[in-house]
């Protein structure tokens, strides 16, 4: 299968991109250039869901390292994870789109409370969904909430824009040697132990027999390039 026969798909937004060329924040300009390349994507047809990640605003696991408690600091990163989709819910909605965001964290004055059943009458209005909170639980990834509400969603892949143009050998950020794949199975990710994402993730798409597809979101037009099977991208799975 080529990455163009994807009809419902989940897309794994880095929130470390949504930071630009700032250390990091929300970069509103880069905010409103995934939303474009979003609302794209949606306009070929395909039915899409979104999870942002935190990575740009605050990362449980790292604030833990510096003596923060895990799972407030999780909690923090969860919230991190609700800024960036409501960011993102209201740059799609000014293109002209319809979009909504759901958070697995109840604040029902922010926005929406997750819940699959609505969450699919949104998708099938057409409507993008931005998954927000995460899973809701403490040590948990947004890679892993990506591929849980993908199963939950009956998608045909997740795909993860990231900052790099693929799976590597090892972190290509690291180590310059790093081979990079343009295909590999599930089982190769899990048993090399690749970095790209974490082994829940990886395990919970071995599971349910769902395909992640890794790219940079970096040039513009990157997920309708990807869907239209034209993209630079590692298919893992599938
Ligand atoms: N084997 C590997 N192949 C490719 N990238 C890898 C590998 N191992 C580690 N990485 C790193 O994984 C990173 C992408 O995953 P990560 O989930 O950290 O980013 P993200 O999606 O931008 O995160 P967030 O959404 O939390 O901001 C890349 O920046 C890359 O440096
Ligand atoms: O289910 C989840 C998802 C996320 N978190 C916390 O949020 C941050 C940001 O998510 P990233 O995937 O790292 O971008 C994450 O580091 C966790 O602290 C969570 O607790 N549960």
């Amino acid at each position: 299968m080529t990455t163009a026969g994807y009809r419902r798909i989940i897309v794994k937004l880095s929130g470390e991109a949504l930071a630009g060329d700032m250390p990091h924040g929300i970069d509103q300009a880069t905010v409103d250039r995934f939303a474009a390349d979003l609302v794209a994507a949606r306009a070929l047809g395909v039915t899409l869901g979104v999870v942002v990640g935190g990575g740009n605003l605050l990362r449980g696991a790292t604030a833990a390292s510096h003596g923060a408690d895990r799972t407030v600091a999780d909690v923090m990163g969860m919230l991190a994870t609700v800024m960036n989709a409501l960011a993102l819910e209201s740059a799609i909605e000014r293109l002209g789109a319809s979009a909504r965001a759901m958070s697995a964290v109840e604040m029902p004055q922010v926005c929406e409370t997750y819940e699959r059943r609505a969450a699919r009458r949104h998708l099938a209005d057409g409507r993008i969904v931005l998954f927000a909170g995460g899973t809701g639980n403490p040590f948990f990834t947004t890679d892993t909430t990506a591929v849980l509400r993908a199963a939950e969603m009956g998608a045909d892949a997740v795909l993860k824009a990231t900052n790099v143009d693929g799976v590597y050998s090892a972190d290509p950020k690291r180590d310059p040697s790093a081979r990079r794949y343009d295909r590999l199975s599930l089982d190769e990710a899990i048993e090399r132990r690749l970095g790209v994402m974490d082994l829940t993730a990886f395990s919970l798409a071995r599971d349910h027999r769902i395909p992640i597809i890794v790219f940079s979101i970096r040039e513009p037009g990157a997920v309708e390039s990807v869907l239209s099977g034209r993209g630079r991208a590692t298919i893992v799975g599938g």
